[in-house]
């Protein structure tokens, strides 16, 4: 069974289509890329997966699970975890507090307990913490965890983004636009961190890019969305090198 499995999905604004009978099937532990030119579509699709617009048509499943129409924090606790075309953290969090944010589903005390300081409360903070740092050592983070998110450099800002989003535990992570702005040592070390967590946590990644080298470099399928399409759809070389992706997408 496919991890991400979607078929004719749409949503209209006004008079525009943006998304028109997208279709697509995502195996568990695969790397795979969505591109296109500018407008096309890229982010509405994130947006409808997440639960930010509600499609006009079709059906999204996350590992057999029926998730159209959920809102956003009902598809994260399902299990897609995302990270934004401009970096969003608390910049003025530390590294450490940024990664909890993300904790916070799986680690649930009663308010009360949270005012009254009871026992309970700081045990939860405890394990909170130590879950933290466990994966900030995983991303290289934690001998920045005290520091403010806004501090880090841009490219550990986006590896920061990256750990918070893994702490929800996703089972399908989506990453948009991961490379924007990174200067080349910056976009490969980023290329190791994909492979890394995917490798290491066997999770099933969906990113938009622009970036060609990224793209062709770790991702093992593609779509190529044109005008809210899919114009194709297959292994990353074979579709790279489509006379009409050339055409529609590499050749402008
Ligand atoms: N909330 C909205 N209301 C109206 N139109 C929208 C809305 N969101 C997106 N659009 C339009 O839908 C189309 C697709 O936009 P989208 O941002 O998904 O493209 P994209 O492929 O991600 O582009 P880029 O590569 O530039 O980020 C664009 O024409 C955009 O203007």
């Amino acid at each position: 069974m496919a991890m991400l499995e979607v078929n004719n999905l749409s949503i209209q604004f006004g008079g525009l289509r943006a998304v028109d009978g997208f279709h697509v099937s995502i195996e568990k532990g695969r790397l795979y890329g969505l591109i296109g030119p500018n407008g096309a579509g890229k982010t509405t699709i994130f947006n409808l997966l997440t639960g930010v617009y509600k499609p006009t048509e079709g059906v999204i499943r996350l590992d057999g699970e029926d998730i159209t129409g959920k809102n956003t924090i009902e598809i994260n606790e399902a299990g897609i975890a995302r990270t934004f075309q401009n970096i969003r953290l608390f910049g003025a969090m530390t590294v450490l507090d940024n990664v909890k944010v993300g904790l916070h589903n799986h680690y649930k005390y009663s308010t009360l307990a949270g005012i009254l300081r009871l026992p309970s409360y700081f045990r939860k903070e405890k394990e909170m913490n130590e879950k933290a740092m466990e994966l900030l050592k995983v991303f290289g983070l934690d001998g920045e965890a005290e520091y403010l998110a806004s501090n880090l450099p841009y490219g550990k800002q986006r590896k920061l983004e990256i750990a918070r989003a893994m702490a929800t535990e996703p089972k399908l992570l989506l990453l948009d636009e991961p490379a924007a702005g990174m200067n080349p040592n910056e976009t490969a070390e980023l290329m190791k961190t994909i492979h890394f967590v995917r490798d290491n946590f066997d999770m099933t990644i969906l990113l938009i890019e622009h970036d060609m080298k990224l793209v062709s470099g770790i991702c093992e399928e593609l779509t190529v969305l044109n005008f809210g399409q899919v114009l194709c759809q297959g292994k990353t070389a074979e579709v790279l090198s489509n006379p009409q992706v050339i055409t529609a997408y590499l050749g402008e």
